[in-house]
């Protein structure tokens, strides 16, 4: 608890899978006597609040998202659109700086730690002040970006992997993230993050060396600047909340690890054709399922999209919801034993933490990388296989499931013994207090001027 105490300005990405990891962090600081002001839009601060475990330590402020032509009135976050407008609201992002301007005048906070808003480092040398380019994606999803434009499946000179990269039949992922608008928008996702990578002070990734510290030192060599893990800092468990009961009446209907429950975060929206291929895939598996996915393109609800006849057929052991569920108390309930999963980097931590299968159907780039490095370094899961254009079809899905559900699987075995001896190491508390504690001290030694060799 000693030391130097320092105020944080944190101005993360308007998207949920980035101001819960960098509110779990600013947990962590608080926990330790340090305060933290975190900038949000309006809309998100519902959603977040109940994560803050140090209302006193952890203010938030909230910021007006300005509109900014081609995107819906009132759009404040990256989940109420889709991944081809996201460079609309980061221009959105972009008009607030008078705002994030006069936050630092009235606060006076000590760094700022920030992600995309990549002209962070400009405002903070204007007050002197630190800053800290906190990336809440994989450290080889940085690392990949960092020398773009490569043959697809050849990894650059130095490049850490041979087997955590995008491949020629990965190429979809590309198109998903191709603006649909003609407006002029500023820089795109790649020169934000390069940009904020090479003028912040220092980088943190939110990873852990045991998994990705090579692909850490690639970064640091390349950027030529320090990089500090925090560890994969997940949350404390919510006691406060528990799973909701409609979810623990129909789980508990079903054998201890029997259901496979299928989530592709806050952002991905499915085509119908592929949506309902999800479906048909998961009713092939002959297990109970819950999938919780947003309603395709063009479909205002998940009902008018499902397949013809698909939900008398399912009647009574598969389900398709559309709204939000609460993914990590679903997936610690003893009855689900498989985790469908589009590898997020959250969700890619949460399903380590699980005792659950995992199957994982990456739809972005970083998904993708997330999703190798875990099937492919770690061995702990499954990628379903995609044909060239992309397309996974309800065998390939029905396939990778079965192939680690059924009983005495040779593959499901070698998963579940990788799986544990990878969750015991990432979930020991040893690990996540060393990297706190680490992280702190580096934070304190930045504002303070002290540096170490
Ligand atoms: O119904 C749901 C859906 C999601 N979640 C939670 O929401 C978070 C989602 O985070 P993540 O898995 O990272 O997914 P996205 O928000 O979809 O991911 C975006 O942000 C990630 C960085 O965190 C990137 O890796 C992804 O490419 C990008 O799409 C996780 O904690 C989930 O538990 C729920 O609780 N309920």
């Amino acid at each position: 608890m000693g030391g130097l105490k320092f105020h944080v300005l944190m101005y993360p990405w308007f998207a949920t899978g980035h101001m819960t990891p960098f509110l779990f962090l600013a947990n962590k600081l608080a926990e330790k006597g340090h305060t933290v002001t975190f900038l949000l839009p309006k809309k998100s601060l519902k959603q977040l609040e109940h994560f803050n475990l140090f209302p006193h330590n952890i203010v938030f402020r909230s910021v007006t998202v300005p509109h900014v032509d081609g995107l819906p009135v009132g759009t404040e976050t990256a989940s109420e659109i889709p991944v081809t407008s996201t460079d609309l609201l980061m221009s959105a992002m972009d008009l607030t700086r008078d705002q994030v301007e006069a936050v630092v005048r009235a606060v006076e906070p000590d760094l700022i730690f920030f992600d995309f808003a990549h002209w962070i480092p400009e405002v903070a040398r204007d007050f002197g002040l630190k800053t800290v380019k906190y990336v809440v994606v994989s450290a080889s999803t940085i690392a990949s970006m960092l020398v773009p434009g490569g043959e697809l499946g050849v990894p650059p000179p130095g490049y850490p992997s041979s087997k955590v990269l995008l491949r020629k039949q990965d190429a979809y992922t590309m198109k998903k993230l191709e603006p649909t608008n003609t407006i002029d928008v500023g820089p795109n996702l790649l020169e934000r993050v390069t940009t904020s990578l090479m003028n912040s002070d220092v980088i943190a990734i939110r990873t852990a060396r045991e998994i990705e510290g090579n692909f850490c030192d690639y970064i640091e060599k390349h950027c030529r600047k320090k990089v500090l893990l925090t560890g994969p800092v997940f949350p404390e468990p919510d006691k406060t909340r528990e799973l909701e009961e409609r979810w623990v009446k129909w789980l508990s209907g079903y054998e201890p690890d029997s259901v496979v429950f299928c989530a592709l975060g806050s952002q991905v929206i499915l085509e119908k054709d592929q949506f309902q291929e999800l479906c048909l895939g998961m009713e092939l598996t002959g297990s109970p399922f819950l999938v919780a996915v947003k309603p395709p393109r063009g479909s205002s609800t998940i009902q008018e999209a499902l397949p013809e006849g698909f939900e008398e057929r399912v009647k009574g052991r598969g389900l398709v919801w559309g709204g939000w569920v609460q993914q990590p108390l679903i997936l610690s309930h003893p009855s689900v034993g498989c985790f469908v999963s589009h590898c997020g980097f959250g969700s890619m931590w949460e399903s380590l933490l699980s005792d659950c299968q995992i199957v994982l159907v990456p739809q972005l780039g970083d998904q993708v990388l997330n999703t190798r490095l875990l099937s492919d370094e770690l061995k702990v899961s499954v990628e379903v296989a995609r044909e060239e254009t992309g397309w996974f079809s309800k065998e390939s899905l029905c396939d990778a499931v079965n192939s680690v559900m059924k009983r005495d699987s040779e593959l499901g075995n070698l998963v579940r013994k990788n799986h544990t001896k990878w969750r015991e190491t990432v979930a020991s508390p040893g690990l996540m207090t060393g990297y706190v504690d680490a992280f702190v001290e580096s934070l304190q030694d930045l504002v303070s001027g002290t540096t170490h060799d």
